[in-house]
């Protein structure tokens, strides 16, 4: 089985963020990620990774205002500067958390617009030349127009053509499972050629976004063609728990799969 890493902006949300660490710990969980860590000092994040033996997979970079409805920034032309400066801050937090890949949002455009591709490619380069000098990896994820729409980054053929394109050693793919089976389905068969740009992988089901073994994806099917194909990563779990998050963890814990929808 691949290594999981539970994701406590969706799961644990039973207890405060800084208490996430220790439930994931506690339901067997060596590894976590979330979207945004910056709500709390990097010491406090570094204190309860230490505490509980955990290993931090990933985070994002600053995404502009999420509340109000942004999801990224980097390829809004007048943001550069502020990428720039949230790239300083993700390097903070990685150094604390000691993370070796982080997620840069791409934001809400069009490729159909010229300066914003050119601001994403920028971004991308930029804050890859920063990661890079910290030995860490910047991943970009495809993220689908359902549950994002308007989002920039929503096809995988064009982010793996963007990385060829730039073949810089340390930007690689986000391979969320759920978004690709929206997306294009063909899921196995594009992990597999993916697989070596890929630099994390999420899970989720489809199309409830719940646990995984529960939709219509077989999911250890996938898992153990992931091991296959000697994916030494993090799969992500970033799943909304159907109930409470530990009465949903008998997939992880090797139950076997739930057959057909939760009630
Ligand atoms: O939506 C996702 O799949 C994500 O991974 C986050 O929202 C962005 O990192
Ligand atoms: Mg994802």
């Amino acid at each position: 089985m691949p290594r999981f890493a539970a994701n406590l902006s969706m799961m644990f949300t039973e207890v405060a963020f800084l208490d996430r660490f220790e439930a994931a710990a506690a339901a067997g969980f060596d590894a976590v990620e979330f979207l945004f860590p910056y709500e709390h000092p990097p010491e406090a994040i570094a204190e309860r990774l230490k505490a509980h033996g955990l290993t931090q997979a990933l985070f994002n970079l600053p995404p502009g205002d999420f509340a109000a409805g942004e999801r990224g920034i980097a390829c809004l032309p007048d943001r550069a500067g502020e990428l720039r400066d949230g790239a300083e801050t993700a390097l903070a937090y990685a150094r604390a958390t000691g993370v070796m890949r982080l997620h840069m949002m791409a934001g809400l455009g069009s490729r159909q617009d010229a300066a914003a591709v050119d601001a994403y490619r920028d971004a991308v380069v930029f804050a890859a030349g920063r990661l890079a000098d910290a030995g860490i990896d910047l991943v970009l994820e495809p993220i689908n127009g359902r549950d994002m729409p308007g989002y920039f980054l929503d096809d995988f053929d064009w982010t793996a053509a963007l990385i060829a394109e730039l073949g810089l050693p340390n930007v690689k793919l986000q391979f969320d499972i759920y978004h690709r089976q929206i997306m294009r389905g063909d899921v196995a068969t594009a992990m597999a050629a993916l697989m070596p740009i890929i630099g994390h992988v999420q899970v989720a089901s489809v199309p409830l976004r719940h646990e995984p073994m529960t939709g219509e994806l077989n999911d250890s099917f996938l898992f153990a063609e992931l091991d296959r194909l000697g994916y030494a990563g993090f799969v992500g779990c970033e799943y909304r728990p159907a109930g409470a998050t530990t009465d949903g963890l008998g997939w992880f814990h090797g139950a076997p799969p739930a057959r057909g929808r939760a009630a």
